[in-house]
């Protein structure tokens, strides 16, 4: 198991962000979290991602405890992550953003960072200044830059927010040619694309996991079909 979230809870004051929630990853799986706004879908991605304490539970991942690991160990030991908006150094290139973000505390670089710039489709803007992307090629190079940590699982928040319809398609393409040994937990509103991509789907709502299954279980299930009417499952 590459993922293993036990009791997984955030308060915010009164309000239960996220609420003693489960969940287990196997290595390489696809994985999406979706449910309606506020969900706490973000939340728990902050959580293993290690931006956020939780205020309950534990977080394994490849069988170490990480729930109070730093974001900065948590990447090193193989987290990588994506935000709901794109974190790059805009004056920066294409290029120095991948290779910053390879970049490890004793100096060394990873190779490769043309290759990942290629895999996400930017091999052509190596040179452009990242703030002159557009805001698909920004998503684009954060996920490269992503893809340079050497992640065992990818954290992806959103990343079809904002884009038109053949960015999207464009997305699904360069989400399924992702590496097959990376596990991704893909937070997304866009079922089209969350359906064509997860293995299992996993759906919150008010912070409260209320429903993992395959795609055709999701896809059929009532309590999937309550929390998205905005009705308590
Ligand atoms: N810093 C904060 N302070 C107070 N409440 C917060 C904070 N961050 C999140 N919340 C609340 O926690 C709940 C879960 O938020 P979260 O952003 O995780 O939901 P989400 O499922 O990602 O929603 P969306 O799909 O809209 O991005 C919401 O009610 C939100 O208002």
């Amino acid at each position: 198991m590459i993922l293993r979230l036990d009791g997984l809870g955030r308060r915010y004051g009164d309000l239960a962000a996220l609420d003693d929630v489960a969940l287990q990853l196997e290595p390489g799986e696809r994985r999406a979290l979706i449910g309606p706004n506020g969900a706490g879908k973000t939340t728990l991605l902050n959580l293993v991602a290690g931006a956020l304490r939780p205020s309950a539970g534990r977080i394994r991942f490849n069988d170490r405890d990480v729930t109070r690991t730093s974001p900065a160990r948590r990447a090193r030991l193989g987290i990588g992550r994506t935000h709901q908006h794109p974190a790059i150094w805009p004056t920066l290139s294409a290029l120095d953003n991948v290779l910053v973000a390879a970049r490890r505390p004793w100096g060394r670089l990873r190779p490769g960072a043309r290759d990942h710039l290629a895999a996400v489709g930017l091999a052509d803007q190596a040179t452009t200044r990242a703030g002159s992307l557009s805001h698909g090629q920004r998503r684009q190079l954060e996920l490269a830059m992503a893809l340079a940590g050497g992640p065992r699982l990818l954290l992806l928040d959103e990343p079809a927010a904002g884009l038109s319809p053949p960015e999207v398609e464009l997305l699904a393409s360069l989400l399924a040619a992702l590496p097959g040994d990376v596990a991704v937990l893909l937070v997304e509103h866009h079922l089209d694309l969350v359906y064509g991509f997860a293995d299992r789907v996993t759906v919150l709502h008010s912070g409260r996991h209320v429903h993992t299954g395959t795609v055709a279980e999701t896809r059929r299930s009532p309590e999937v079909a309550a929390a998205y009417a905005g009705v308590k499952p």
